[in-house]
């Protein structure tokens, strides 16, 4: 049987295909018969020429020549074949038995040679032979090729893999890494491999990295999968975020791990794994967790953390019996910038603020924005209140520095309330509310300041709800009365002016005072309308007094710092004072130095328009505030108000006295009506007059009270007033 090729350009199955090559055409047919009789195909060429012919057009597996033939001879046809069909043999059969001929054919490629006259069975068996050789070696040649082929696609497969792909030994050096290494972490796979693993595990995760290795119930149906970062070449401390999943190799699945072997350790893989680089992934989450607990414009914690770090804060405080501050700050005039310069520049304001205040802290306080305006402190750990001052201080003075915004320069101020664990509450809401509160009654009282929370400002959350429930349907019901204190001149006892000052008569509660409802009307914005009606009451009460024979009678009015800031503040106070027709010159408005000081520039040129329109403006609580002298004659003031602080303090020791002294001689230096405020005793009376300050305030004349009590008085005493 002939043998049958597995050459890939026939079908295996196929029998072998011989060229026999002679110009005799007697042997050649006897030749293609023997070789017939075993199976062969086989194609007759009448000489070279002829055989060249064949060579050019069809394929052979094996050729049998002969070397001695007219015109193209035997070497000439295995030179041709050579060429044109490399991968056929070919066998000389020639009566040529020369050395030089034999040795000439042999090195031209024959594969054997057979003298003529030839025994059949000889070279039948010398064709076996080499038809088997060829097959053997074509087959060989298949295979080697499917091997490069397949080698070829798995290394394409692998290197084109979006994740690194590598082999540890047992040791946890790396055996094998795909080229991706080189991507995604800037290694070539060469320099790695050897190394283990933990050399490119950035130092916060190599110890989860090595436990990892050596968990057990780790199978390739059960692989480990962790999360490490991973260190990028050159720059140690650039990493990124990859998602590792490894398990052992189990030798029945891949027995060839040995095959890795001298790729890198020297050692048999153990492990295999895939790498993933998931650091965009990391980054979207960890961008949302920032989002979630964090203010976008300042960066700050939100409201959520901030709850988040008091409750530890408290539980930590609770435990170790330590106090705690919790400060509620809110800015002065951020609106009225956010309002005229836009929210671009209100943003900017904000980020700025942020940057000062965190400039005061500590590592372990936490500032957050609170929302608007709002920023919470949280202060754990403090000594004692004096450190919550210390640094509500520093908070305040760091920003009453102008901040640049573009080409304007703009003033701020901000008001905290504090409250301490656990004097002011033992719970986060709590802390926080009274703190809050705590900053409303800053807010009341001309702003820019701090003041720790005490029970006195204190209505429970419930009681706030009724309160200003009941203070909007007072607005409606028009519970709020007009009290009028009156002011003093202690040389005749005449009444020279009325302070008004608001009360509310609750249908429960009985009769308020302001510090009992103002806040709470600053805080809700309701101060607006409040001050409204107190000046409607004020502007008739006082404006028929004045009619019916008062005529120098001075209205004292106090004005709350969102009035007074508010941009149409002169234009809707002169139309109050138009539509009563009371006489501006009659009016008198008092305001704080804060005030003043929030925003100078503003405040002072409403206060001239006023001051030409011919109202008068009183300091009040003078000394208490920022006591910045520098105002004084840049501003149209009228009226100095010594506050009852000093009045007090006159009795008690040099310095009230000495302050007060120093006030009246400042107010005459600049030609400035004074008025001493609570003044109680005689003796006070008697001191402020050997000073020159006449125009008092106080007890000792009386309280302040209703319109009908204060018209006797003045019907009584038209002239002089009697002390009470
Ligand atoms: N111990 C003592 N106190 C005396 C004496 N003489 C007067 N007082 C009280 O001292 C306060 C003086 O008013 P203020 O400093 O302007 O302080 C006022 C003022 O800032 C504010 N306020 C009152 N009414 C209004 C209002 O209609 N609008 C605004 N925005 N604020 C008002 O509330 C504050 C408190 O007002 P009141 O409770 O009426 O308290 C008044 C008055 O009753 C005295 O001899 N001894």
């Amino acid at each position: 049987m002939a043998p049958e090729l597995t050459d890939p350009h026939f079908s295996t199955g196929l029998t072998a295909r011989i060229l026999v090559v002679d110009d005799e055409p007697r042997l050649l047919t006897t030749l293609a018969t023997l070789l017939r009789g075993r199976g062969y195909e086989v194609t007759e060429a009448h000489g070279g020429e002829r055989a060249c012919e064949l060579v050019d057009t069809q394929r052979f597996d094996l050729a049998l020549l002969d070397l001695r033939m007219p015109g193209v001879d035997g070497f000439e046809v295995m030179s041709h074949l050579a060429r044109v069909q490399p991968d056929c043999g070919a066998i000389v059969v020639s009566g040529e038995s020369s050395f030089s001929a034999v040795s000439r054919a042999l090195r031209r490629g024959a594969l054997d040679y057979i003298r003529k006259p030839f025994d059949p069975e000889e070279l039948l068996a010398t064709v076996a032979s080499v038809t088997n050789k060829q097959s053997l070696l074509k087959a060989h040649e298949n295979i080697q090729l499917r091997l490069e082929k397949s080698e070829a696609l798995h290394r394409y497969i692998v290197n084109s893999s979006p994740d690194i792909v590598f082999m540890l030994d047992a040791r946890g050096h790396f055996c094998f890494v795909n080229s991706k290494v080189e991507s995604l972490l800037g290694y070539q796979p060469a320099e790695i491999c050897g190394n283990h693993f933990r050399h490119i595990l950035d130092d916060r995760d190599v110890a989860r990295g090595m436990y990892a290795l050596s968990a057990p119930n780790v199978s390739s149906d059960n692989p480990r999968t962790l999360e490490v970062r991973l260190k990028t070449r050159g720059s140690r401390r650039a990493t990124r975020h990859f998602e590792i999943t490894a398990f052992p190799i189990d030798p029945q699945t891949w027995p060839h791990s040995d095959a890795t072997r001298g790729g890198g350790s020297g050692q048999s893989a153990r492990y295999y794994g895939t790498a993933r680089d998931v650091t965009e992934r990391k980054e979207a989450e960890a961008f949302i967790n920032f989002q979630a607990y964090h203010d976008l414009l300042t960066r700050l914690p939100n409201r959520a953390l901030f709850k988040d770090r008091l409750e530890l804060a408290i539980t930590q405080a609770r435990r170790s019996g330590q106090k705690l501050a919790v400060m509620f700050l809110d800015l002065d005039r951020f609106k009225v910038v956010n309002d005229t310069l836009g929210h671009a520049m209100g943003d900017r304001l904000l980020q700025a603020v942020t940057h000062r205040l965190e400039r005061c802290l500590r590592k372990g306080d936490t500032l957050s924005r609170f929302g608007g305006d709002e920023f919470t402190l949280l202060l754990p750990a403090i000594r004692n209140p004096e450190d919550a001052r210390q640094i509500a201080k520093k908070l305040i003075k760091a920003l009453r520095a102008p901040f640049q915004l573009g080409e304007h320069e703009v003033f701020v101020g901000v008001s905290i309330g504090i409250a301490i664990y656990p004097d002011a509450g033992d719970c986060m809401d709590q802390l926080i509310q009274n703190a809050d509160i705590a900053m409303y009654h800053v807010k009341a009282r001309g702003k820019d300041g701090y003041r720790f929370y005490s029970e006195t400002m204190s209505i429970d959350s419930a009681n706030r709800l009724n309160l200003e429930r009941d203070l909007r349907l007072a607005l409606e019901r028009n519970e709020l009365r007009v009290f009028y204190q009156p002011q003093v001149c202690s040389s005749d006892n005449r009444i020279v002016g009325l302070e008004a000052l608001v009360r509310w008569q609750h249908p429960e509660r009985g009769l308020l005072f302001p510090r009992d409802f103002l806040p709470l009307a600053e805080e809700t914005r309701l101060i607006g309308q409040l001050s409204e009606q107190v000046l409607d009451q004020a502007f008739q009460d006082v404006g028929h007094w004045i009619r019916s024979g008062h005529g120098d009678l001075r209205l004292a009015v106090n004005l709350s710092p969102v009035q007074v800031e508010h941009p149409k503040f002169v234009e809707t106070l002169m139309q109050r004072v138009q539509a009563h027709n009371f006489p501006a010159g009659n009016l008198e408005i008092e305001i704080t130095e804060n005030v003043i000081m929030n925003d100078l520039d503003q405040i002072s040129q409403k206060l001239r328009e006023l001051a030409a329109l011919g109202v008068r403006i009183a300091i009040d609580d003078f000394g208490t505030g920022y006591s910045s002298l520098n105002y004084l004659h840049r501003l149209p003031i009228h009226t100095l108000k010594v506050d009852q602080s000093f009045v007090k303090g006159m009795r008690s020791g040099e310095d009230g006295a000495c302050i007060v002294n120093a006030i009246v001689a400042m107010a005459h230096g600049l030609k400035l009506e004074i008025v001493a405020e609570g003044v109680e005793t005689d003796q006070q009376l008697t001191y402020l007059r050997s000073l020159g300050c006449h125009q008092v305030q106080g007890f000792f004349y009386g309280p302040a009270e209703p319109a009908a009590r204060i018209a006797v008085t003045l019907e009584q005493t038209l002239a002089s007033v009697t002390p009470a």
